[in-house]
């Protein structure tokens, strides 16, 4: 029996199997995404597993004579890309972004997104709106026919969180208050995140507007006509779709 038959017995090699194809199809999407940066250009950092492997091999290029300027999405993806020596500049002091990469939970046929797995939705949605082309990175677990098997984060105020859950809960959204090592998520911003069910939504641009009009939401994952390329890799494969 091999080591990895010991570590993995049964079902669990199985999933053991299945992270390791995911985790190639992650770095395949990134590697391909970052064929898109220059020299000279100013990038969008995102967020997340698959993100970090896009800011990795940046980092590798950085080292290697690639001169940009990062604009990370996260304090998390500021302190990796600090680490990669990729010079930075925060969203504030950026007057514009060429190009955003960034991964995401769940992409539609329409090229519409569900993010915010990682809390980090706003800075990429702010990123993302102000980008010259975003491009998305996935693994083919995240390609989905309609959006909704993923739980929606939004982001809110702590002070009207309690009143936000009552109208969700009203609006049969069973929202639940993300909680992260037994305290509550608290995003970038010092707010927290609420998942809500929409799997039976049916038109979620109405939603978004709904959810948008209700004081101290700040911001929601549904990232709607923001995504102009989708990379996903599929296997040994890769897969680009564009608006
Ligand atoms: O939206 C995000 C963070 O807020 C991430 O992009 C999303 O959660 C995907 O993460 P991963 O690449 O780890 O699957």
């Amino acid at each position: 029996m091999s080591a990895l038959e010991r570590e993995y017995p049964a079902n669990k090699k199985f999933k053991y199997q299945l992270m390791t194809t995911i985790d190639h199809e992650k770095k395949r999407a990134a590697l391909e995404a970052v064929k898109y940066v220059r020299s000279g250009m100013t990038v969008g950092l995102g967020t997340g597993s698959t993100a970090n492997l896009m800011i990795k091999e940046l980092g590798r290029q950085v080292a290697n004579g690639l001169n940009i300027i990062g604009v990370p999405s996260s304090e998390h993806t500021r302190k990796l890309a600090l680490e990669l020596h990729i010079p930075l500049i925060s969203l504030a002091e950026a007057a514009r972004i060429d190009l955003t990469i960034d991964g995401t939970d769940e992409f539609d046929p329409y090229l519409q997104l569900i993010k915010g797995g990682g809390g980090a939705l706003l800075h990429e949605k702010i990123l993302a709106y102000n980008s010259d082309l975003v491009i998305i990175i996935a693994d083919s677990q995240k390609q989905v026919k309609r959006l909704g098997s993923f739980k929606l984060p939004i982001e809110t105020i702590p002070l009207a969180t309690q009143k936000i859950i009552q109208s969700l809960t009203q609006m049969q959204l069973q929202p639940t208050l993300r909680v992260k090592e037994g305290q509550n998520f608290i995003t970038d911003e010092g707010n927290y995140i609420l998942d809500l069910n929409i799997k039976h939504i049916t038109n979620i641009p109405s939603l978004n507007n709904r959810l948008k009009e209700i004081p101290g939401i700040v911001e929601t994952g549904l990232f709607l006509d923001l995504a102009d390329i989708i990379i996903v890799g599929k296997g040994e494969s890769i897969r680009t779709y564009k608006k």
